[in-house]
């Protein structure tokens, strides 16, 4: 991928006017956005072309996790979409993403660059204590996070998604070259809603984050583009 460090925003809006306005009102600006689930199936693969016709790059954020046949075999077909980035769930386990990755190769046509997968370690809506009490993991939350890492770079997945917070143990566990892509973000006067493991765009670069995911501080914002400036002058190290 020939992106440094990218800003993501996610667009996760209720209805397609609200897409279009929150995309209008930055300015022809070229993006790196997030397709998520609402967004995917709301609108479907036309916004993918939409998308790239606008010449943006696309984060298609549908988090697989299933058996690994139907991984591998739904990422050969993902992987036609010419899309930058796609994402699995790193519990799915070993053979799941090996799947993935072999999907993905299969199905990206010759001459095209496949795209960058990352496997979602914990949600950044999980805290330690929940990870304990509901989904009956004892161990240190930054340590689960850490060992799934390990086991997406074994299974030949590019990089991971994670809190910023988390960032350092992965570069220690699996090198810096490693892909993160850290959502959770926050400026210190967003509310956090459901986030647990919420980080400023600043403390993200300072940690080493390859990229972060911005979803409401922006979507939400009454002047989505000057929020979206500001973030991502901090993310720079400008401001
Ligand atoms: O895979 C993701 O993008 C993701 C993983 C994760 O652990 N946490 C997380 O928040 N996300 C996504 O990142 C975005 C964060 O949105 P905001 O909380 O509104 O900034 C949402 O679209 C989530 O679906």
């Amino acid at each position: 991928m020939t992106t440094t460090r990218p800003f993501i925003i996610a667009l996760d809006l209720d209805n397609r006017a609200k897409r279009l306005e929150l995309l209008r009102s930055f300015n022809s600006e070229s993006l790196f956005v997030k397709v998520g689930m609402e967004l995917f199936y709301r609108e479907g693969l036309q916004v993918i072309e939409e998308l790239k016709q606008s010449g943006h790059r696309i984060f298609l954020d549908l988090k697989l996790h299933d058996i690994p046949n139907t991984v591998q075999r739904t990422m050969k077909e993902l992987a036609a979409l010419d899309v930058d980035i796609v994402n699995v769930h790193a519990a799915g386990g070993q053979r799941m993403m090996e799947g993935a990755v072999e999907g993905l190769e299969a199905g990206t046509p010759t001459g095209r660059k496949r795209p960058v997968l990352i496997a979602v370690t914990q949600l950044t809506s999980t805290d330690e204590d929940m990870m304990q009490k509901q989904l009956l993991i004892e161990k240190p939350l930054t340590e689960v996070v850490q060992s799934y890492a390990q086991l997406a770079k074994k299974s030949s997945v590019d990089g991971v998604v994670c809190s910023a917070q988390e960032v350092p143990f992965i570069h220690d566990a699996c090198g810096e070259t490693f892909y993160t892509v850290c959502p959770g973000i926050r400026r210190a006067e967003d509310e956090k809603g459901d986030q647990k493991r919420v980080v400023t765009p600043q403390k993200a670069r300072e940690l080493g984050s390859w990229g972060i995911v911005v979803g409401r501080s922006i979507t939400t914002a009454d002047d989505p583009f000057s929020v979206y400036k500001t973030m991502k002058q901090q993310w720079e190290g400008l401001k």
